[in-house]
Order: structure tokens, then sequence, then C-alpha cells
């Protein structure tokens, strides 16, 4: 399940944030159609049902123990896609930046809010909202939520209560429409701003007087 480890294939980035229309806007469901082919059955499911897993020590755990569905590659371990939810759950973690690690890897994340705030963008991904983080592109959470997670007392915290967020990790690279990019008017061209503010606290020298035994 863990698809990190594979070797990159492609460069290209891209950083992007959109709103999507639902169903309902859009005048179109996936259940109004006369059959569908083959064994596939549209089938609801409440996330809310799920019962997520996470670190009980240290560390913050890789985000694939958060998959609900997987759509298996014929690489063992290499997803298509793993379709991933960020739940209400407890966060627990000692010694451990709690939140989203800043990152960049070899899978495409297409992410999207139902409703809430995402904890590692409190203000600036709202519900309706996806986010494209492609192949290799650094990304992690806005300024605001660093600087409060490096100063938070490590006590057990709730997090993300009433907030469903989810995620597409995918090996493939995905492509946004030009619906999407233009048409729709729907880009947030200033996303990449969430991470302007972000100061270096880079200090080469400094050791923790106690790391994870
Ligand atoms: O980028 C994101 O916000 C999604 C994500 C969440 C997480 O907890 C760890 C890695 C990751 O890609
Ligand atoms: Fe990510």
């Amino acid at each position: 399940m863990c698809s990190r480890r594979l070797e990159a294939t492609s460069w290209r980035s891209t950083v992007s944030t959109l709103s999507y229309l639902t169903w309902d806007q859009l005048n179109v469901s996936p259940f109004n159609v006369v059959a569908w082919h083959g064994n596939y059955t549209p089938y609801k499911y409440n996330l809310e049902n799920f019962m997520v897993i996470n670190a009980v020590a240290y560390d913050h755990a890789d985000p694939s123990i958060f998959t609900v569905l997987t759509a298996k590659s014929l690489r063992p371990g290499v997803a298509i896609a793993d379709f991933v939810i960020f739940p209400p759950r407890w966060g627990v973690a000692d010694k451990t930046f709690r939140p989203p690690y800043y990152h960049r890897n070899c899978m495409s994340e297409f992410m999207g809010l139902i409703k809430g705030h995402y904890e590692a963008k409190e203000g600036g991904f709202l519900p309706g909202g996806g986010s494209l983080h492609s192949t290799m592109t650094p990304h992690g959470p806005d300024a605001e939520c660093f600087e409060k997670a490096s100063k938070a007392k490590l006590v057990p915290e709730r997090i993300a209560d009433g907030t469903m967020a989810f995620m597409f990790e995918s090996s493939l690279s995905m492509a946004v429409t030009k619906w999407g990019l233009k048409t729709s008017h729907c880009l947030d061209d200033n996303y990449y701003k969430c991470w302007e503010p972000l100061k270096s606290h880079f200090t080469p020298n400094s050791r923790s007087p106690a790391g994870p035994k």
C-alpha cells in the first residue's frame, strides 16, 4: 500500500487548488443511468463508519494507513490509486510534529474537502474545494498550521472534528481539464501564498536533547 518508495518517473510539478461543482449543480448523477457495465454497481458508503488506525507512540504515519479503497496495479505495493480519508480522530503521538510533514513524493495527490476544516490548511481550503499536488511537488501545511503545531503541547487532542477530507493518491500523473483551469473560473491563483509567511527555523548545529528511542 505504501507506494512512496517508487522512483520518480516524472518531474512535472503542479500545485493548484480549485473548487468543484456538486452533482446537483452539474445537474447529473452517477445513479441516473440506464445500466452499469458488467459487475460495476453504484454504491453509497458512509465514510464516518470507516475505522482508521494511527500512531500511538511517536512519528507521523504515512497517510496510506487511512486507505479506504485501493486500485492495485501490476506492480506489488504500487497502487494505481488509493482512496484515503482524514476523518475525526485522536492525535496522541509524542516527540512529533503532528500535522502532515513537508514532503514531496512520487505519487500525485488529489485532495478534496467534503466538510469542515482540513487540519493542515484550516482557512485556505474550503468545502467543495480540491487541490492537486503532482508527482514530486513539494507541499505541506500552511504557515499558520506550522507555527501553531510547532508550539503546541503534545497532549492528546481531537483532530478534524466535524471534518471529512479525502485524497486520491496515484502513481500516475493527473491533468486538470481546460474546464477546470479556465472555463470554470474556479482556480485559486493564490494557493501558493499559504506558504509565503513560513519562516526559516533551520539551525544546523542544534541537537535534540532526547530524541525518540
Ligand atoms: O499533503 C497532504 O496534505 C496529504 C498528506 C497528509 C499526511 O498526513 C501525510 C502526507 C500527505 O501527503
Ligand atoms: Fe501530500
